[in-house]
């Protein structure tokens, strides 16, 4: 992975940084990078993940999923991190990304409507929760067991489950027998998409999963104590410097139609892991080269508030651009389509640049397993990286529980403090007149 942070340097209008400040920030990432590898090496709760690549068992993912393995359609039942790793990679990686369906959301009319489509005998049944209690993902669930029940068709020998030792969704596995594969110990939901918590639709779709872990495990040895000689603490410290100067929003734009998942996977990661104690920088999802004909007006001439993040591979699939023999479309011919995606791209950090705005450019050097393993894992190191400089809890979410207890709360009738909130939530009501 290579991390070009020249569009984000000498930028002269704030947000921008220059090389001292890099430099003197340098020594703060050496501490951080000493405090991360301890972590690691105790297993602390969250350090823990940096250990994946090498803790997760490939062969008892496969295993587990030998009884679906023949499956058409690999449907996911989970939310938040325990549905947006094996999303992100099936979206990237799988031959057919259409083949895994993902039941995160509880609106009626999508669960009906997927669950109509679905052909669910040769559907396999992924559910996915760490702490086995989010409301969502059981209530879709117990819909998903039902509609199987009523067309006839047996849950029970197409469904593996992701979870924790304890919690309703454990025993509802256990009442049934459910082939069951654990969570990691230590690792939070939004940084195990390299655990069985991630990797379980990839295998049953013909993902090289070994792959994805090996090319995470070279981002683990690639952590050295310098943001110079280390692409992720580079982009960490970068995107760190700049939410001090003001970057309260970070743009996250991959210049790949493959890697659109990847960006909704950094929103959770960076929103949920940083956003602490008035800090933190608000993750906007944005596609190359399609958002920039719809947001790039704004990155560029709005509030100075932003850095843009862009991805691209360095390797493309080769699509020419026929020569129509038109005067006025010259500048196409002889180009392809992922050289025209490529200028786009160029455009964008040059246009970026020359408004003084900060962006950082992250390269893969091919969309693939290996360096796809190695985006994710990089990108959690940075965001490590970011809650040690920032002085933040990185892999706790207090704001999203409250959230959590409140709906469980209004379901059951309880009166209890987040109930009792919602009851007296301010309230200004206009309609009109029906
Ligand atoms: O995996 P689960 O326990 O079902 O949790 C699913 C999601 O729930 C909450 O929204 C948390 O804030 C997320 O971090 C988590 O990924």
């Amino acid at each position: 992975m290579h991390v070009d942070i020249g569009a984000a340097l000498g930028t002269v209008a704030e947000p921008g940084i220059d090389e001292a400040e890099l430099e003197e920030l340098d020594e703060r990432v050496a501490e951080a990078h000493e405090r991360i590898a301890a972590g690691r090496g105790d297993d602390e709760f969250g350090y823990a993940a940096l250990n994946l690549p090498e803790r997760t068992d490939a062969d008892a993912i496969r295993e587990a999923v030998s009884p679906v393995s023949d499956a058409e359609y690999v449907l996911t039942v989970g939310i938040g991190g325990s549905a947006l790793g094996a999303k992100t990679i099936t979206a990237a990686l799988a031959e057919d990304p259409e083949r895994h369906v993902v039941l995160d959301n509880v609106d009626p009319e999508h669960v009906e409507r997927t669950l109509s489509d679905l052909p669910l005998s040769e559907t396999a049944v992924n559910v996915v929760s760490k702490s086995g209690t989010t409301a969502e993902t059981l209530a879709n669930f117990l819909v998903v067991r039902d509609v199987y029940e009523y067309r006839d068709v047996d849950w029970t020998e197409r469904t593996v489950v992701t979870t924790g030792e304890s919690g309703p969704l454990r025993e509802l596995a256990d009442e049934e027998d459910l082939p069951t594969l654990p969570v990691p110990d230590g690792v939070p939901g939004r940084f195990s998409a390299l655990s069985s918590v991630g990797l379980v639709p990839p295998a049953i779709l013909g993902v090289d999963i070994e792959e994805l872990l090996a090319g995470g495990a070279d981002a683990a040895d690639g952590l050295g104590p310098s943001l110079f000689e280390t692409p992720a603490y580079a982009y960490g410290a970068v995107a760190y410097a700049l939410e001090e100067r003001g970057a309260a929003v970070n743009a996250f734009m991959p210049y790949a139609e493959r890697l659109e998942v990847f960006a909704e996977w950094f929103a959770q990661l960076w929103a949920e892991s940083l956003g602490k104690e008035g800090r933190g920088q608000t993750p906007a999802r944005a596609l190359g080269a399609t958002d920039q004909h719809s947001q790039l007006q704004l990155y560029r001439a709005g509030p100075r508030d932003k850095v843009v993040t862009v991805v691209r591979p360095r390797e493309r699939a080769d699509v020419p651009v026929p020569d129509a023999g038109h005067e006025s479309l010259s500048y196409l011919a002889g180009t392809d389509l992922g050289e025209l995606l490529d200028a786009e791209y160029d455009a964008t950090v040059a246009s970026l640049s020359a408004a003084d705005r900060p962006a950082v450019e992250i390269e893969i050097d091919s969309l693939d397993a290996r360096s796809l393993g190695e985006l994710l894992y990089a990108t959690e190191a940075a965001c490590v990286l970011v809650g040690e400089l920032a002085g933040v809890e990185t892999f706790t979410q207090p704001a999203v529980e409250w959230g959590k207890r409140a709906a469980r709360g209004l379901l059951s009738g309880e009166d209890t403090e987040e109930t009792r909130t919602v009851d007296e939530r301010p309230s200004y009501l206009i309609s009109d007149g029906d």
